[in-house]
């Protein structure tokens, strides 16, 4: 086996999405520290590490919810370190989180319908006075909606309640209302959790779906490295919070260090 260390972060000449030099502290805690993360457009990179490296933090960095302490957040160029997590969301960044965000008690339709509020321009006086407006926002809003139960297939449970569906279709709504929000950037935090091999396949394929036929940019944090390697075009690697291999996945799971952390059991 070849044990080359792999470390290619790759340049953010022309990337989506460049986070340089990212370190986040909570009290004494270094939850990350010195993460380099360069994504280009069109491209699904994989972001792996051991329960508590630093990935959900890494993810907070980049949405808002919680600003690095110290480094640069880049979105298409444009510098969006600290900005808070509504406009970044505005600004094209939509996220699915690693516990279900779902909203119990309301249908499968209503819950996807939630990801377009960010679109949605209108106030009650504005709906009042310009009726015509709000109705073609609704209209439009309604179209896109539409496509996206279509392309993910939800067709047949769009009334259902989301409180008793199977985990697989949980995810897979979660995913309709990230991508109904029309985002430049997907980020999906362990879409695959609580899968079996089938609905593994069905998300994977969703995924690259999403990339070919919507443009997303997807940064897709996953503990399965079978994913990770039928999926991605590049990946990164932490282990308590830093970054210890980055690069073409097939690669960066050869690496001593990744192999060190995942199956030295140093920890998780
Ligand atoms: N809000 C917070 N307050 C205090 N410590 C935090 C907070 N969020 C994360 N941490 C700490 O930061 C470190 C990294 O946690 P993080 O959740 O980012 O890891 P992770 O790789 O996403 O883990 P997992 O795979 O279990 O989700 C851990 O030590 C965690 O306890």
């Amino acid at each position: 086996m070849k044990t080359q260390r792999t470390t290619d972060v790759g340049t953010g000449d022309g990337a989506i999405l460049e986070c340089r030099g990212i370190e986040r502290r909570f009290g004494g805690i270094v939850a990350v520290t010195g993460v380099d993360l360069v994504i280009q457009p069109k491209e699904i990179f994989g972001l792996v590490g051991p329960n508590g490296s630093g990935k959900t933090t890494l993810t907070n960095a980049i949405t808002g919810f919680y600003p690095p302490n110290v480094g640069t957040v880049r979105l298409a160029g444009n510098e969006i370190t600290g900005t808070a997590p509504h406009k970044v969301a505005k600004l094209g960044v939509a996220r699915t989180f690693q516990n279900l965000a779902l909203f119990n008690g309301m249908s499968v339709l209503d819950n996807i319908l939630l990801g377009r509020h960010i679109h949605m321009k209108q106030g009650v006086l504005r709906t009042a006075l310009y009726w015509w407006i709000a109705q073609r926002e609704e209209l439009e809003n309604r179209k896109i909606v539409e496509e996206v139960i279509e392309f993910l297939q939800l067709e047949s449970i769009r009334h259902e309640m989301v409180d008793g569906l199977p985990i697989g279709l949980k995810k897979r709504v979660e995913l309709a209302r990230a991508l109904v929000a029309e985002p430049k950037m997907l980020i999906l935090d362990e879409p695959m959790a609580g899968m079996n091999q089938e609905e593994k396949g069905y998300m994977s394929r969703f995924i690259l779906d999403a990339r070919a036929e919507r443009g997303v940019s997807v940064l897709l944090i996953e503990h399965h490295m079978d994913v990770i390697i039928g999926i991605c075009d590049r990946m990164l690697a932490l282990n308590y919070g830093e970054m210890i291999a980055s690069g073409v996945p097939k690669e960066v799971v050869r690496d001593p260090r990744v192999i060190e952390a995942y199956v030295g059991g140093s920890h998780g």
